[in-house]
């Protein structure tokens, strides 16, 4: 198994036939201001590269939610604290293909490149293929700003060198396939890439189909320079 927390894999045995990856605490930063936080997790079949065979997260906010897919669609579980029980509450998800949310960190809008200057800019003022005008939300905490993603629609994005792919990227990218949306690194799908390092970082680009081949339309969506960020 691989954890975000670890520099290393962890070996359980030599010849067991899966791989397990966590981020356990996404979102670290917000837990002294009560902000949502959460855990993402995927099963690889190992041996074989890019196959995941289930993902899913945890968010804990107001409720504490467990979504989970098997490949058989996403499914999310409401935790019900008085019986200590994760009850069936979001069967079947589907993304709308069009929202009407983008969640970035425009704090960083002077080191994007031109084509994601030029989308943002068009869906705010409401004249993209979508002609209703976009609203901003960016809690900070990737499942949280995924959660209400798969929920209500619209692009959940990282454009720089940052996110994940083995353990953050591909798990939302397959939960969000599984709903009928699209994980895409800004040129091409999340889950085609191969992997090469355990803590490989790449942009993420995260929504319904029609939001994230629109964003994709722009071309040059990925930012390149990372000028030391300190929050
Ligand atoms: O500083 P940025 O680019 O807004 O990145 C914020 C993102 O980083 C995260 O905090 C994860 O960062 P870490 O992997 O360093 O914990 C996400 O939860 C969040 O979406």
């Amino acid at each position: 198994m691989a954890s975000e927390e670890d520099e290393d894999p962890i070996w359980i045995t030599d010849n067991a036939p899966f791989v397990v990856v966590t981020d356990p605490l996404d979102g670290s930063r917000n837990i002294d201001a009560s902000i949502p936080t959460g855990t993402i997790f995927g099963k690889y079949k190992r041996l074989s590269g890019t196959k995941l065979i289930a993902a899913g997260y945890v968010v804990y906010s107001s409720a504490t939610i467990l979504c989970v897919s098997f490949g058989l669609g996403t499914h999310a579980f409401t935790l019900d604290r008085t019986t200590g029980d994760f009850v069936l509450t979001h069967p079947s998800i589907k993304v709308p293909p069009r929202g009407q949310i983008y969640s970035v960190n425009d704090a960083r809008y002077f080191d994007w490149p031109e084509g994601l200057r030029r989308y943002i800019d068009t869906i705010r003022q409401g004249k993209g293929r979508n002609s209703k005008k976009y609203s901003a939300r960016y809690i900070c905490s990737l499942v949280a700003d995924f959660h209400r993603t798969l929920m209500y629609g619209g692009v959940a994005m990282n454009p720089r060198d940052h996110l994940r792919l083995v353990y953050e990227a591909n798990p939302l990218s397959f939960l969000v396939e599984q709903a009928g949306g699209r994980g895409s690194n800004g040129k091409s799908r999340i889950l085609s890439i191969q992997p090469v390092k355990l803590h490989q970082r790449l942009p993420l680009f995260l929504g319904g189909l029609e939001d994230i081949e629109e964003l994709e339309s722009y071309g040059d969506v990925q930012q390149k320079i990372t000028p030391g960020y300190e929050v």
